[in-house]
């Protein structure tokens, strides 16, 4: 596992610099449903950015529209500078979707090693793929298993491998849908020091999904959305401040109650 650093310091109310993911407008329609609806958000770059919410209010179609796999989207939605579902974007996210998509018959060496010569075939980039696939066995604290087959793992560690695969090549944007879910607690601790060190010393820029809100805590910023609409975009301790809580949790049920109302 990676040895992570002190978390970077909070960004202030408003992302500075060029943001990783800018949406204007940004809605969603799955058959008859507006899913998401005409938001506006922007994810800064080399930071943990939070997407929480309650089950069913939007965050899988939002990073699938991210990643450019949703069909009707429209809006504005840009990702590292080009729209998103470029093809220029394809080797720059990494994306871990909820169902683990790795290969039962093969181990977890042989997946990443896979996986890793579909993003740089050829002989003369071997070393290199190597390089990549210990690297990331180990970000994910599989070593011990790295020859196991995926199908002998439980479902947390194969949840574990398909975020070693999302590792490959170093993407600049790691877009993970609720990678925490179903595991044990010192595992989930572990997975966090692995998402805050890819921010802090690899810069790389990580929207988590959670629909956990303590997780909520040990994110730089946070979306919180709720029925395909954005109730906050802000900081963990702008937005207890801003609503008098002492947790995130109670800051959206506060958010939730001050938007009925409205
Ligand atoms: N194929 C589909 N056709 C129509 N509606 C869909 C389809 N897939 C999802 N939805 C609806 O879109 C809404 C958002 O779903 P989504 O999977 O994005 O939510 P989520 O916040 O990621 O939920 P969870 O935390 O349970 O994964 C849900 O209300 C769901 O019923």
């Amino acid at each position: 596992m990676m040895n992570s650093k002190a978390p970077a310091p909070p960004v202030a109310g408003e992302a500075t610099g060029s943001p990783a993911v800018r949406a204007r407008g940004l809605t969603v329609t799955r058959g008859p449903r507006t899913v998401l609806r005409g938001l506006d958000f922007s994810v800064p770059a080399g930071r943990v950015t939070g997407l929480l919410g309650p089950s069913g209010c939007g965050k899988s179609t939002l990073m699938r529209a991210l990643v450019g796999t949703q069909a009707k989207v429209s809006g504005t939605l840009d990702v590292l500078g080009h729209p998103a579902g470029s093809a220029a974007l394809r080797s720059r996210i990494g994306y871990v979707t909820q169902a683990p998509s790795v290969y039962s018959d093969l181990t977890v060496r042989q997946n990443l090693e896979y996986f890793a010569a579909v993003l740089e075939p050829g002989r003369s980039a071997a070393g290199r793929r190597r390089a990549q696939v210990t690297r990331a066995i180990e970000d994910v604290d599989l070593g011990s298993h790295a020859d196991s087959l995926a199908g002998h793992l439980s479902g947390g560690q194969r949840g574990r491998v398909s975020l070693a695969v999302a590792l490959l090549g170093s993407p600049e944007l790691l877009v993970l849908d609720e990678p925490t879910v179903g595991l044990d607690p010192v595992l989930r601790r572990e997975l966090w020091h692995l998402f805050r060190g890819l921010a802090t010393e690899r810069g790389a820029t990580v929207l988590i999904s959670s629909h956990v809100m303590d997780e909520a805590e040990r994110c730089d910023r946070l979306l919180l959305l709720r029925e395909g609409h954005l109730l906050a975009e802000d900081t963990p301790e702008a937005l207890r401040e801003q609503t008098g809580s002492t947790t995130v949790e109670e800051a959206f049920l506060h958010l939730v109650d001050r938007a009925a109302t409205h």
